[in-house]
């Protein structure tokens, strides 16, 4: 997978050079460019801003800068391509999400500053045939772009082959089975007078799968009823729903 970045601060994007993902980019497992906007402007001020019509607060991106910045980083043609655009007003980006972009070839992320970029960049990608999501990380409202860029590039990252050490991680960490994950224990036994629950130090693997299932039921039920609503009719067996 080739992953592209378009921003006007691009050492926001320095993070996905480090730790997992950094290893995975050495390792050749996927690429990842970032680009800075401001190539693509051609007054002295490198303007990539200006005030929107119709009056309100802020300033928008301009149109013609993008719009010069995609044909370059993200040109129409045969190769498919995924065009991301952050954005408070977006639908959610889920594991779900996630999963999805996983199997692109390429994604190409655009990020918006001040009050969000020019309808018409969407319209004009939309238009050249390019695939184009808008999407929100969550109800709350960021500066830039750039912090939900770092966020769905580490989420999609994680799924793609080799890059995970243990690749049931994915397969098996929270949402893949609709449910949050429950509590995690490590050594030692003991700590500050708080002991791991007998049943994980035991070796009977039946019981340690049921006690699991049923902390992750509780903490999902407590915290996030609503998944419990979007599960399948069959996904609980008389068993979850004894918890
Ligand atoms: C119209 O209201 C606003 C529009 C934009 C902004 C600031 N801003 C500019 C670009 C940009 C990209 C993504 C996000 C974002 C994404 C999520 N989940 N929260 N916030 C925020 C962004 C503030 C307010």
């Amino acid at each position: 997978m080739r992953i592209d970045v378009v921003t006007i601060f691009p050492a926001y994007l320095d993070p996905l050079r480090e730790a997992l993902l950094g290893r995975a980019v050495e390792r050749g497992l996927l690429e990842i460019a970032v680009h800075d906007l401001r190539r693509w402007t051609h007054d002295v001020h490198q303007a990539v801003d200006d005030a929107p019509y119709g009056g309100g607060p802020g300033m928008v991106m301009r149109p013609q800068v993008w719009g010069e910045a995609l044909d370059e980083v993200l040109p129409a043609g045969p190769q498919p391509a995924r065009l991301v655009v952050p954005t408070p007003a977006g639908r959610p980006f889920t594991q779900t999400t996630a999963r999805a972009w996983a199997d692109e070839q390429r994604l190409v992320f655009a990020c918006g500053r001040y009050e969000g970029i020019d309808e018409r960049v969407l319209l004009d990608a939309r238009a050249r045939g390019i695939e184009v999501d808008e999407v929100s990380i969550g109800d709350y409202v960021l500066v830039g772009g750039e912090v939900a860029v770092l966020v769905m590039v580490e989420a999609v990252a994680r799924l793609l082959p080799g890059v995970l050490g243990n690749p049931r991680s994915a397969a098996e960490d929270s949402f893949s089975d609709g449910l949050l994950e429950g509590p995690s224990y490590t050594r030692p036994e003991t700590w500050r007078e708080l002991a791991v629950p007998d049943v994980l130090r035991g070796g009977n693997h039946a019981a340690i799968a049921r006690w699991r299932r049923d902390r992750a039921l509780e903490r999902t039920r407590d915290r996030r009823p609503d998944l419990l609503d979007a599960l399948p009719p069959d996904a609980l067996d008389a068993a979850d729903r004894a918890v």
